[in-house]
């Protein structure tokens, strides 16, 4: 098609076409042909307006609020009911952000006045000290007039987005120079701002706009997801920005830390040079994510984007190596969670007392195989981070020697775990690329190469050392080479890594997110409220935190009730899920400690009539009922509306790991707090509403202030 004019749109006329009726949207579509075609077209009666917007006819109902950013470039700013065009002009502002450099359109209607008489919250902040961070210029005379939280969030609902963030962070008591740090200098222009230069401004990344149709057409079509989304300009930046090695991008749930994995793998794959082979691996930890991030990825770019990438869960792609080597070929690979078991078999077998099988099992997966130690005297030297009691040389000499029976005994059954499979393949890995490196020396002109030359790793908390040891031999040393996305304290299953002394290096590369897109302000400070008191690691032996984790979504407080008994905890469940309206369509979640628990559940609602689906380890089998399952299987997914049941004493932690308390202090509070990072993955995964219930004496995880509201 002959295009006269460019038409790029703005994320919030994108909004307001999304909420539009379909066939209108259908309508705006054909306008924005008609405008590029020619502009001039007198069917599109193009207005001047006392401001610098024009208005253009879309039907016979709504019109365009249109920006001219260059002779023949336009911004779409707006659609509006043709009634509501005078009072939209003379509203709206328009300005180029002098901190980002981004076009803002901004509403100056005045925030409802507050009749609670408190004190206005910014007035601890002058005009200046407020446009440093970047706050709009145009809402400074609103920003003055805010003393409540529910105006706050009411101005924050339409302001530009640095303004938001900036006003909710100083409202939540954020000091103002780690504002400053945290929240502006990220999205700070790289060049000098000229607050006159639409033409820069348009093309400057902090301008939110679609360039193409294929937003529109997306609103249009079927397959319109939601979290195809505008990036924040600091996901953005994190997304695209090249990098001199490793990276890491932390933050609490919700942050989008997904997002901008998805979107640097799309990144990656632009750069890549023509061809049909997978230079990008994209990994996370189960299959079910693993199958979600792939699902995810083609909504974002389509299958030419997926082409280009391999994605695959963690241990299957360690299998995949082992089977490639043919090493290990006939055994049957056996679930992790049995081997404690099958250590006491062979203790009890060998007659073997000196030794506690829970202990040895842990000292074989995390340190021997989990380091990948080579020998007895790696082993002699290996540092034992987290493991509570230290071992003489002698003890680590027998220990040795038990855990090469236990491989043999293992052996001799045609079984093995999947920690040996990750160690095997980071051993293979790792030969190879010795083998590559010296090839690439002696200039041999062999075929050896790396696996990827881009690796993106999602959920990054939860693998193991020997994981992050296969990985970093799959991929060359070299600038952006990997991109882990994870959060410590959504940590669930029990490894610790220090990614420096296994060859990642993320000092000085590592970022964070703090704007949770997914839950409530009320459901955050809920889930803020578990965590309190514990302490987490940054994953390279430094500590991590949430300070700054927020919300700009308003909703209902969390309900927390307890029972006396678990049936009547279980009519609590089944009253929730009908006040909710029962819906069928899998925005409901009920989530629970136990699998016997999760049973039970499903028994008391099919007996309300209700459709259930069990979430199994590849997640919801299908969308529609009410989902149920256990905490574990919750990770990555999201709720419109969560209840977490069995939140007791006993339940949560698990009564088991009291028996560490005395024998292994360092491992009772390593399980209590996956325990707790359990409950708060799941408590994260709510978006409107959550409920929490009880029976008997409440989880010590929920502090009065929670059980008695
Ligand atoms: N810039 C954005 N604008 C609007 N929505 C967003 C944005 N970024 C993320 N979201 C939404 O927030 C939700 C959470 O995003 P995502 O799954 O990437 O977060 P996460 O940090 O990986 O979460 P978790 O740690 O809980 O797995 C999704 O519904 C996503 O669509």
């Amino acid at each position: 098609m002959n295009t006269e004019a460019t038409l790029r749109i703005m994320d919030r006329a994108h909004k307001e076409m999304g909420a539009l009726p379909r066939a209108e949207q259908g309508t705006v579509y054909e306008f924005m042909n008609r405008f590029r075609a020619n502009p001039r077209d007198p069917m599109l009666y193009l207005q001047v307006t006392a401001t610098d917007v024009r208005t253009a006819r879309i039907d016979g109902t709504y019109r365009a609020l249109l920006l001219p950013v260059g002779p023949r470039d336009y911004l779409l700013v707006a659609v509006k009911h043709r009634d509501e065009v005078a009072d939209t002009l003379a509203r709206y502002d328009f300005q180029v952000n002098p901190v980002t450099g981004g076009i803002e359109v901004i509403d100056v209607r005045p925030v409802p006045v507050s009749t609670g008489g408190q004190p206005p919250i910014f007035a601890a902040f002058t005009d200046a000290q407020l446009l440093a961070l970047g706050v709009a210029e145009p809402l400074l005379a609103q920003i003055r007039a805010v003393s409540g939280e529910s105006e706050l969030l009411a101005l924050t609902a339409t302001a530009p987005q640095l303004t938001a963030d900036v006003l909710v962070a100083l409202a939540d008591g954020t000091p103002y120079q780690e504002v400053l740090e945290q929240i502006t200098e990220p999205v700070r222009a790289e060049a000098p701002v000229d607050p006159h230069d639409l033409t820069a401004a348009v093309n400057n990344p902090a301008t939110q706009v679609f360039s193409d149709d294929e937003a529109l057409q997306a609103v249009l079509g079927e397959t319109f997801e939601q979290w195809q989304v505008f990036l924040h300009p600091t996901q953005r930046k994190l997304a695209e920005k090249p990098t001199t090695g490793p990276t890491r991008v932390g933050g609490g749930p919700g942050t989008g830390k997904t997002i901008v994995a998805l979107h640097r793998v799309a990144h990656l794959v632009r750069r890549l040079p023509p061809g049909k082979d997978k230079p990008i691996l994209l990994t996370t930890f189960n299959r079910n994510l693993a199958a979600d991030l792939r699902t995810r990825l083609i909504a974002l770019g389509g299958q030419e984007l997926t082409a280009r990438v391999d994605i695959v869960n963690i241990d299957k792609l360690a299998s995949r190596v082992v089977s490639e080597a043919k090493a290990g070929t006939g055994k049957r690979i056996i679930d992790d969670n049995k081997v404690v078991g099958l250590w006491q078999t062979f203790l009890l077998e060998t007659g073997e007392k000196d030794w506690d099988a829970d202990f040895l099992c842990a000292e074989w997966t995390q340190i021997i195989l989990g380091q990948v130690l080579n020998s007895r005297a790696d082993y002699f030297r290996a540092r034992r981070p987290n493991r509570g009691r230290s071992l003489t040389r002698g003890e680590r000499d027998q220990v040795w020697q038990l855990t090469e029976r236990f491989v043999n005994w293992l052996d001799g059954q045609g079984v093995w775990t999947w920690r040996q499979v990750a160690e095997r393949a980071a051993r293979l890995e790792m030969d190879r690329a010795a083998r590559a490196a010296t090839a690439a020396e002696e200039s041999s002109g062999s075929l050896l190469r790396h696996r990827y030359r881009h690796v993106v790793v999602d959920e990054a908390q939860d693998l193991s050392a020997a994981h992050w040891k296969m990985l970093r031999a799959m991929v060359p040393a070299v600038p952006d080479d990997m991109f882990l996305a994870g959060d410590t304290h959504q940590r669930i299953y029990d490894n610790h890594v220090t990614l420096g002394s296994l060859g990642i290096n993320i000092r000085g590369r590592s970022s964070r997110l703090t704007l949770s897109y997914r839950t409530t302000r009320q459901i955050l400070a809920a889930a803020l409220e578990i965590m309190s008191g514990e302490v987490y690691d940054d994953l390279d032996g430094g500590e991590e935190n949430l300070a700054g984790y927020r919300s700009l979504l308003r909703g209902e407080r969390p309900t927390f009730r307890g029972a006396a008994t678990w049936a009547q905890e279980q009519d609590l469940i089944a009253d929730q899920v009908k006040a909710w309206g029962s819906p069928a369509d899998g925005s409901i979640a009920v989530c629970v400690p136990t699998r016997e628990l999760a049973a039970q559940v499903t028994v008391r609602l099919e007996r309300e009539g209700m459709a259930v689906i069990e979430i199994g380890p590849d997640g919801p089998k299908t969308g529609g009922g009410v989902h149920v399952g256990t905490m574990h299987r919750f990770k990555g997914l999201e709720y419109q509306r969560m209840i977490i049941a069995g939140v007791s004493d006993g339940l949560v932690p698990r009564q088991m790991i009291g028996q560490f308390q005395l024998t292994d202090p360092k491992r009772y509070e390593r399980e209590r707090q996956r325990d707790r990072s359990l409950l708060f993955v799941a408590a994260t995964r709510a978006r409107d509403e959550l409920a929490v219930f009880w029976h008997g004496t409440p989880s010590s995880f929920l502090t009065t202030r929670l059980t008695q509201q």
